[in-house]
């Protein structure tokens, strides 16, 4: 279209909705670094005024061909998910071509739920950390029905959108299964901390549903330590280790897993939640519940205890 009211840019590129002009995202602030990436808080400013919404985008920190393939994976991903309990896709920006590639979302104000319970830890009760936890379990249930597996799921990567209301917010290691297989396997190795991986992820690197039940099951205890730092997934395995060589880390592990070896029960969690957490990680992936029969069992634990 020529230059005119529109400007340099195309009427096409103005009209739609899902197109990000680098020219209108006024950088604010950093909000985090998730896996490869870093998130920022923008204003999409096209009148110039500061009236415009305000947003959270993702660009990748190295660009290699295969990080912005994966980036690309990543961004279709999240496109194809519409869930209250998952955060909202709202477009791309390209800049720069596809080296400028950026992700835009939409911004939830209150951060992610592993700072959130340790500010807000004397207030939190049991019964909104079990709605917390219920709504993640709804939300990895509609990502189950998309074939798709999570594979990162952590207090780190849920974000807060208020007091009652969480949403799942990074999807950098998601992997979409493919249709004659009901399990995923990675090349590259552990990218995110083992303490939150299924044995089998840890011996062969196999994901699949089964193993982002084991990874709930580890925010749950997350979630009821109120991710203390001390009592962190990391810092208890690494106390059942002893210092073993760094080296050994994942052998130790899973020596440790077969042995039958868990995270203990956190202080003051109801011995119904620790069981729930505990059947989330058996060794065996089929003996594992499903999130379709984890979220009544949680809505049972929710109502039988009002307070
Ligand atoms: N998940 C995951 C891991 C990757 N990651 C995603 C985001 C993200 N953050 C927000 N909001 C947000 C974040 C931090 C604060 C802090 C700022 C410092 N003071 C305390 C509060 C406040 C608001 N909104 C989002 C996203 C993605 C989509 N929408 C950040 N890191």
């Amino acid at each position: 279209l020529r230059d005119g009211f529109w400007g340099h840019d195309s009427l096409a590129m103005s009209q739609d909705p899902e197109l990000f002009q680098e020219r209108h995202l006024k950088y604010i602030s950093l909000l985090g670094k998730g896996n490869f990436g870093s998130v920022e808080l923008c204003r999409y400013d096209p009148l110039g005024d500061s009236t415009g919404e305000l947003v959270a985008v993702k660009k990748l920190q190295q660009d290699s061909a295969k990080e912005i393939r994966d980036f690309e994976r990543e961004i279709q991903i999240l496109h194809s998910l519409q869930h209250d309990f998952i955060v909202q896709y709202r477009g791309v920006c390209y800049s720069r071509g596809m080296r400028g590639l950026r992700l835009v979302m939409e911004f939830l104000p209150n951060g992610c739920l592993r700072d959130y319970l340790q500010k807000n830890q004397p207030r939190l009760e049991h019964c909104t950390l079990l709605l917390y936890a219920w709504q993640i379990c709804k939300g990895m249930e509609y990502l189950g029905a998309q074939r798709c597996v999570h594979r990162d799921l952590a207090s780190r990567n849920i974000l807060v959108e208020s007091d009652s209301h969480v949403k799942i917010g990074d999807f950098g290691l998601a992997k979409l299964l493919p249709q004659d297989k009901d399990y995923y396997v990675v090349r590259e190795p552990g990218q995110s901390p083992v303490f939150w991986y299924a044995p089998e992820s840890l011996a062969d690197n196999i994901f699949s549903c089964a193993s982002d039940t084991w990874s709930f099951g580890v925010l749950l205890y997350e979630l009821f330590t109120y991710s203390s730092k001390s009592k962190s997934p990391s810092e208890e395995f690494l106390r059942m280790m002893g210092t073993g060589k760094p080296a050994q880390i994942i052998c130790h592990l899973l020596e440790l897993l077969k042995d039958n070896r868990r995270l203990p029960a956190p202080a003051g969690c109801p011995a119904e939640v620790y069981a729930l957490m505990m059947s989330c990680w058996a060794f065996a992936p089929s003996a594992r519940p499903t999130f379709g029969q984890l979220a009544p069992k949680i809505e049972a634990l929710r109502d039988g205890r009002s307070k």
